[in-house]
């Protein structure tokens, strides 16, 4: 396979990514032990055997004896999990299996493991080419999960899909099969251009397709090509230029190539591909969509999948399909939203304690992969500086980073076996971050479904663990009901004052006296207020019922800051800016906690 593109990690980097997430569902989870089941429960409270974290100081010792006494006490992630002989979870699985009209043919039955997205139908059975077959026995698959097993049959018989199916179910598969099916199929060379587009809200992600289309093209002729914003244009003209068959695409760059790039040839497309498909009509993207839809030839089959699915899905169906599509909805019916493995709490911090409880809980999980999500670039900014002067190493990310930093960082923190990443919803979406132990959601998003994406990146993949923590504080609660509404059950974690590390005045000092630490705090704090004002739920997350002294001390403040914050303006410029989620596009209530437009909205596809 030809890979026509320079902007992408090498292959050893990729083989080696590769290597990791497949050891991933054995990997230990040092949370799941019996023992530690119940620090699981109640993360921020800790037990008698634990450090003392009452005596942490602002210089974040760990006490390292601690820290071995908990590896010691480790297990294997699968305890407890494992359902294998008894027969009930083969049950289970034909059971969601048969729901679907496509149950007609004769499958073979093979036992799978617990966390519900495996079906029991191999690869083997579907009519795929031999080169394809190969290259996903490489990746170490043998059966589809469910998306795949019902997405690729309609998809390779030419029809347009509408799939959703939760996060870390293998969607990406479930697409690139068929695309990579379809331009063998069709004996696709360089000198065709462009048979399959593949677009996605972020560079990141867009890396992360790529790799998997790179593995699954390992024997194909087919070539393959990757467009981002960041990247550099001309070298991105130069490949297009030379013929690529499968491009993995950000919308803005795409639009840019489509209208600027002279020799990029697109009239030949067969298929257009949107990956988080409901995310793609926010932020600015929707524009750029109708004009890139409007360029692209209309003859083509189209496929949109998402973990999530909203009425901004609904108006990107009709927007770019040609017919109806066939829709796929493996988790329909489904109790709750999010992934078996994944245990969720939340908990209810007062606004002047979160830096120190968020301190504590990290000071306590330096043996784990955490990943803390934060409101906007600047409070990453600063909480990664912050951290670093008080000995907690972390990697931050977010979307105003050069994009050099932001692929190493991310590269980085998909190899590490442990380790702190701080960062905006910018890592929210679709990345397969290898072993994830904790998701915190340090400020609270947007709305449900972006909750669900958060902690969508642990858990993931077959029989996989992990654990995601939301920070409330008590004004913010009924978020609680919104997320119940959505299906996403958590439990309230408590913690414990007297396990605090005693370290505000400190940290008070510390921002008082470093003017880079300071500048950067102020700008944090500000933008943190001016998140706050632009967040979609309203009636729950209100600025001005925030009390800015407790809010300035999570910020390290004695007292709040000067700054400029001309709320009601600046607030209205960022949503502008950013999100396309105000108003009635989103009514968000109780009983309809994604905020779809109008319940009764009559579907524009049909259920497969
Ligand atoms: N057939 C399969 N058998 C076992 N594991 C699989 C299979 N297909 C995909 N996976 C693994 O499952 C994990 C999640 O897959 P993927 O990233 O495609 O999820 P997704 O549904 O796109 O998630 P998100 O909604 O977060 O984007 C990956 O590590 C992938 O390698």
């Amino acid at each position: 396979m030809a890979v026509l593109d320079e902007n992408v990690p090498s292959s050893s980097e990729v083989e080696a990514m590769n290597k990791r997430r497949k050891r991933k569902t054995p990997k230990k989870n040092p949370l799941s032990t019996a023992t530690e089941e119940s620090e699981l429960q109640n993360p921020m409270k800790g037990d008698e055997e634990e450090e003392e974290e009452g005596e942490g100081d602002a210089e974040g010792n760990v006490p390292e004896e601690n820290m071995k006494n908990k590896k010691r006490k480790t297990k294997t992630k699968k305890e407890g999990h494992e359902d294998t002989g008894d027969g009930k979870v083969e049950e289970a699985v034909e059971g969601q299996v048969e729901k679907g009209e496509e149950k007609k043919n004769q499958k073979k039955k093979v036992k799978t493991g617990g966390s519900g997205i495996m079906s029991t139908v191999s690869f083997d059975s579907l009519e795929l080419s031999e080169n394809t077959l190969r290259a996903i026995k490489d990746m170490g698959f043998e059966h589809m999960t469910q998306i795949q097993d019902r997405a690729i049959p309609p998809f390779l018989a030419g029809k347009d899909v509408l799939g959703a199916a939760r996060t870390g179910s293998g969607k990406t598969l479930a697409f690139l099969i068929p695309a990579v099916e379809l331009l063998q199929r069709i004996s696709f060379t360089p000198y065709n251009g462009t048979g399959v587009i593949v677009i996605c809200p972020t560079r990141e992600l867009a890396i992360q397709i790529h790799e998997v289309a790179n593995e699954l093209l390992k024997y194909h002729s087919q070539t393959l090509g990757i467009v981002t914003g960041g990247s550099s244009r001309q070298a991105e003209a130069n490949h297009i230029t030379r013929g690529v068959n499968l491009l993995i695409a950000t919308p803005g760059r795409l639009l840019d190539h489509l209208q600027h790039t002279k020799n990029f040839v697109f009239k030949n497309l067969k298929c257009l591909i949107i990956d988080e498909a409901d995310r793609i009509l926010e932020t600015n993207f929707e524009e750029e969509m109708k004009q890139i839809i409007k360029l692209l030839p209309k003859n083509r089959q189209t496929a949109l999948f998402s973990a999530t699915q909203t009425q901004k899905v609904e108006d990107l169906v009709r927007l770019s399909f040609q017919s109806t599509p066939v829709y796929i909805d493996v988790d329909d019916g489904r109790t709750k939203v999010t992934n078996e493995g994944l245990q969720q709490g939340y908990c209810v911090v007062p606004s002047a304690k979160r830096f120190i409880v968020l301190y504590s809980f990290l000071k306590r999980s330096l043996s784990k992969k955490v990943m803390v999500f934060f409101s906007s670039c600047n409070s990453v900014t600063f909480h990664a500086d912050l951290l670093r002067h008080i000995k907690i190493d972390c990697m931050d990310i977010h979307g105003k980073q050069k994009q050099q930093k932001r692929t190493s960082t991310f590269f980085a923190f998909n190899k590490a076996e442990k380790g702190i990443l701080l960062c905006t919803d910018v890592a929210a979406r679709g990345l397969d971050i290898p072993a994830v132990d904790w998701i915190v959601q340090y400020d609270p998003p947007d709305e449900p479904k972006e909750y669900i994406h958060r902690v969508g990146r642990t858990a993931r993949g077959e029989g996989s663990k992990g654990n995601a923590l939301l920070f409330l504080i008590p004004e913010e609660l009924q978020f609680l009901r919104y997320l119940k509404a959505a299906k996403v059950p958590v439990k309230e974690y408590e913690f414990s004052d007297k396990r605090l590390a005693n370290v505000q005045s400190h940290l008070e000092k510390l921002v008082g006296s470093n003017y880079h630490l300071n500048k950067a705090a102020k700008d944090a704090y500000r933008t943190y207020l001016l998140a706050y004002n632009s967040h979609s739920m309203k009636d729950i997350f209100n600025v001005h019922r925030l009390d800015l002294q407790a809010i300035a001390a999570s910020f390290c403040f004695s007292n709040p800051p000067k700054v400029n914050l001309n709320i009601d303006s600046s607030a209205s410029k960022l949503r502008k800016k950013t999100r396309k989620v105000e108003g009635s596009r989103n009514r968000f209530s109780e009983s309809n906690p994604y905020g779809k437009k109008n319940a009764e909205d009559e579907r524009q596809f049909v259920r497969y």
